[in-house]
């Protein structure tokens, strides 16, 4: 359930997204999933081009009278930079005009550029970065709406905030009232509930902006809500931790995840570590802490699911880093292009989306059926034997 693939370039027509299976019968509002295009497009430190797009969707299959068909969901986004690179982005053949120095041919460190052009064979490392682009996670956040909407059915809620930008950090959250944190986050332009950090963090961008550099810093998405016995222990790509590493992983720039006290543990005697367990009739199992981060042997614990990531910096810099020409071999400075100098807020409401797709997938898998009034019935099953054990 909830299987699916993306397509486009970043300056191509349009990106696409198929939800291959979605079950039959779940009510969709399209006003939510364009609130969260919009909740993506935010942040400060974004380039030109999120000026240009106001992104949206459009469905051309698999939803009848608001509701899921269980037939594969399309959704369109229009790129509206298209109009402005129809010529370089010519899906019939090359134009006339077409010049060598329309290429692109001189790589960029940390981009996708070289190694895609190696791989591929191609001679325009353009063929590379508009499919490595990050432009492509508007069409998963396009998809985990949909997800996050079967996901509320349930009362799981998808939280993030930015913790770091640069050498500037912010205090993480801490197991409080989840709704009651993250209420402000949404209106601050770096999603960072600290007012001092935030203020911390713009001088910083406007500091790297000036020298011609870029910024990475690290957020966390926290999810809550999440009943226990999500994902499993029996095998190595069953466990529900791992599938989010992999699909944090998968985000542009991403370059380190970790779950709840992460790295930290490493560093610790375990009894300051494990959570200990305890037992209220009111709420059955539970834990004094939440260190684990949601996981014990890839299965939900019933506590929040916390995750961070690490972003590096934006690797298109205006001060451009030392390259080499991949056709002259000859030094070169890098590509520059029109460019972000800091996308983490961004980041984290893809770190969210990535989420919401990962959970609502593993609550399929679980409490199965091909109609959603069967996965709450299914569900309902659940909650019962839970009351019970
Ligand atoms: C939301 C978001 C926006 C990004 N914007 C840019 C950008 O404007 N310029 C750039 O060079 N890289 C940008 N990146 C990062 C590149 O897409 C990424 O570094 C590149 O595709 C290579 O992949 P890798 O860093 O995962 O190895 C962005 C990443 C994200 C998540
Ligand atoms: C378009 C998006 O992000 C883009 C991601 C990106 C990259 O190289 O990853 C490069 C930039 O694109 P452009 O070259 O058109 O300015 C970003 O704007 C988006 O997030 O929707």
């Amino acid at each position: 359930m909830f299987n699916y693939i993306t397509a486009g370039e970043s300056h191509g027509p349009a990106l696409t997204a198929v939800i291959k299976d979605p079950p039959a019968g779940l009510e969709l509002d399209v006003d939510e999933i364009n609130y969260q295009l919009r909740r993506r497009q935010g942040g400060y430190g974004r380039g030109g081009r999120m000026s240009i797009e106001s992104d949206s969707v459009e469905i051309t299959s698999g939803v009848r009278f608001g509701k899921t068909l269980g037939s594969p969901l399309t959704m369109t986004i229009k790129n509206k930079d298209w109009e402005n690179w129809q010529d370089t982005m010519k899906i019939e053949e090359k134009p006339d005009d077409f010049q060598k120095e329309d290429r692109v041919e001189k790589p960029r460190p940390g981009h996708a550029d070289l190694p895609g052009a190696i791989k591929y064979n191609f001679d325009d490392m353009r063929n590379v970065l508009e499919r490595a682009s990050a432009r492509e996670t508007a069409a998963r956040t396009a998809v985990a709406a949909v997800c996050r909407q079967f996901l509320s059915e349930f009362d799981i809620k998808i939280f993030s905030h930015v913790i770091q930008i640069g050498e500037v950090e912010a205090p993480g959250f801490s197991d409080e009232n989840v709704e009651d944190f993250f209420s402000s986050v949404d209106k601050s332009e770096f999603r960072c509930a600290d007012k001092n950090s935030e203020k911390k963090m713009k001088q910083l961008i406007d500091d790297w902006r000036e020298k011609g550099d870029s910024a990475g810093g690290v957020f966390e998405v926290v999810a809550a809500g999440v009943p226990v016995g999500l994902g499993s222990h029996i095998h190595w790509d069953s466990k529900l931790d791992a599938k989010l590493a992999r699909a944090f992983m998968s985000i542009q720039a991403i370059k380190g995840v970790e779950f709840g006290l992460g790295f930290e543990a490493a560093g610790r005697p375990g009894s300051e570590v494990h959570d200990e367990i305890d037992f209220k009739d009111s709420r059955g199992f539970y834990r004094r802490s939440n260190n684990s981060g949601g996981f014990e042997g890839g299965i939900t614990i019933g506590e929040n699911i916390k995750i961070r990531a690490a972003m590096k910096p934006i690797p298109t810099l205006a001060t451009p880093l030392k390259t080499v020409d991949y056709h002259t071999k000859e030094d070169a400075s890098a590509a520059k292009e029109r460019s972000d100098i800091c996308a983490v807020p961004a980041a984290s409401i893809v770190g969210e989306a990535v989420t919401a797709i990962q959970l609502a997938q593993s609550f399929g898998q679980k409490f199965g059926g091909d109609s959603f009034g069967e996965i709450r019935r299914n569900f309902n099953s659940y909650k019962k034997y839970l009351q019970h054990i």
